[in-house]
């Protein structure tokens, strides 16, 4: 190679050194503060640094010295999809596939003059597909999951079930009936056992295109993949279950007061539980805030001081779930009303027909999240 040659590579490589360093700084954000991930956010902190230690391969200063900003064409040549990103996962898609391409750069250009340093940057390349395919999958589980709740509007808690074969069933006759969203709540067994169902029925769960949540349990809920936890007020802070359980799964949190809808707006919980409405057989209380308390979160949704599902809980049933609506309220939690197997499609089919009378409030995050989809 002519010396003109040699500075034209060293530009190259300036160029997308930068370039991939910036991408996967723009994803260890992502992975950090989008999903708290934080073997992913190691992951990525290692291909910056494991690609800064092969970049040592040349002289920093003639690196710098071939850099020509003013003089790069490529500055001026900008497309109208660099200039927008719709939403958090078009920033990681642009960022994933620009460090993927400077990657590339680095390791044709770099071959030129040192084949052990081209070796090395494939090998990053290579780690950093499986590491971005990760972010990715997560990214879009995320969503998914977000958009299940945001368009769920029954909730069916479930006790454990004495074998395999009997919890497939019930969470099949749920999903037949158009339930969204199940939780497995069961204070009476132990942990192996409530661990054991908790896989077994994600897996199904999962199958049948249903959100799997694990009451109280952030620990038995990550370790059985469930989609989520459902905590109380006196549980693990949500914010402090967010580092267990990422930024993918959902944590749902019991609310019994406006005060406390208001403070839960303000932790990073996916979706409230709100009760309890009436009672009822399962659990038994002293004070009920009853359809009071779900009007007032409603009143707060259409403010828009209130952007997370709401779900009215205790008691709910055919009898009462139109006061529910009429307070409001359109997504419900229930026991009770979907134990038995006898009319439990119509139960199901009556009970959402009466809550689809109100109507979601449509959110700029609810539209994001469609848009992604929709790619
Ligand atoms: C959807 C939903 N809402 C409320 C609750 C009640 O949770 P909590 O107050 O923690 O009481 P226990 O269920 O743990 O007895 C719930 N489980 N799900
Ligand atoms: C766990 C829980 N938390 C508030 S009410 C309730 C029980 C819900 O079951 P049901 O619908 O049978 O009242
Ligand atoms: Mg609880």
């Amino acid at each position: 190679m002519t010396n003109a040659e040699s500075r034209t590579v060293l530009r190259i490589l300036d160029a997308n050194a930068n370039r991939a360093g910036e991408g996967l700084r723009t994803l260890e954000e992502s992975a950090r503060f989008i999903l708290d991930d934080l073997c992913l956010t190691d992951c990525l902190k290692t291909h910056r640094h494991d690609l800064a230690v092969a970049m040592g391969r040349w002289n920093r200063l003639q690196l710098i010295d071939s850099r020509d900003t003013p003089g790069d064409v490529g500055t001026q040549v900008t497309t109208a999809s660099e200039q927008s990103r719709a939403d958090l996962s078009a920033v990681i898609a642009a960022a994933t596939t620009r460090t993927q391409q400077a990657l590339r750069c680095l390791e044709e250009y770099g071959k030129t003059s040192d084949p052990a340093f081209a070796a090395r940057i494939e090998s990053i390349r290579y780690q950093c597909y499986a590491t971005f395919r990760e972010l990715e999958l997560k990214m879009a589980g995320s969503n998914t999951r977000s958009r299940k709740l945001r368009d769920a509007r029954l909730y069916a808690l479930i006790a454990c079930e004495p074998n395999a074969d009997r919890l497939e069933a019930r969470i099949a006759e749920l999903a037949d009936a158009q339930v969204d969203v199940i939780q497995l709540r069961d204070p009476s067994v132990d942990d192996r056992t409530l661990f054991e169902q908790a896989r077994i029925g994600a897996a199904i769960a999962k199958q049948r295109e249903v959100l799997w949540i694990i009451n109280d349990r952030a620990d038995i809920a990550v370790a059985a993949d469930a989609d989520g936890v459902h905590v109380g007020q006196e549980e693990v802070p949500v914010d402090a279950l967010r580092g267990v359980m990422g930024r993918e799964r959902l944590i749902g949190l019991s609310t019994h007061d406006i005060e406390q809808v208001h403070a839960a707006a303000r932790t990073t919980a996916d979706y409230i539980g709100c009760g309890p409405t009436f009672p009822g057989k399962t659990k038994s209380f002293d004070h009920f805030p009853g359809c009071v308390f779900l009007k007032q979160v409603s009143d707060a949704e259409q403010t828009g001081e209130l952007a997370l599902p709401a779900f009215a809980i205790g008691g709910i049933g055919l009898d009462n779930v139109e006061q529910v609506s009429q307070a409001g309220i359109g997504r419900v939690a229930v026991t009770g009303a979907l134990a038995s197997h006898e009319g439990l499609r119509q139960t199901a089919s009556t009970m959402r027909e009466i809550l689809e009378r109100v109507p979601f409030r449509l959110t700029a995050d609810s539209e994001a999240v469609g848009s992604v989809l929709e790619r």
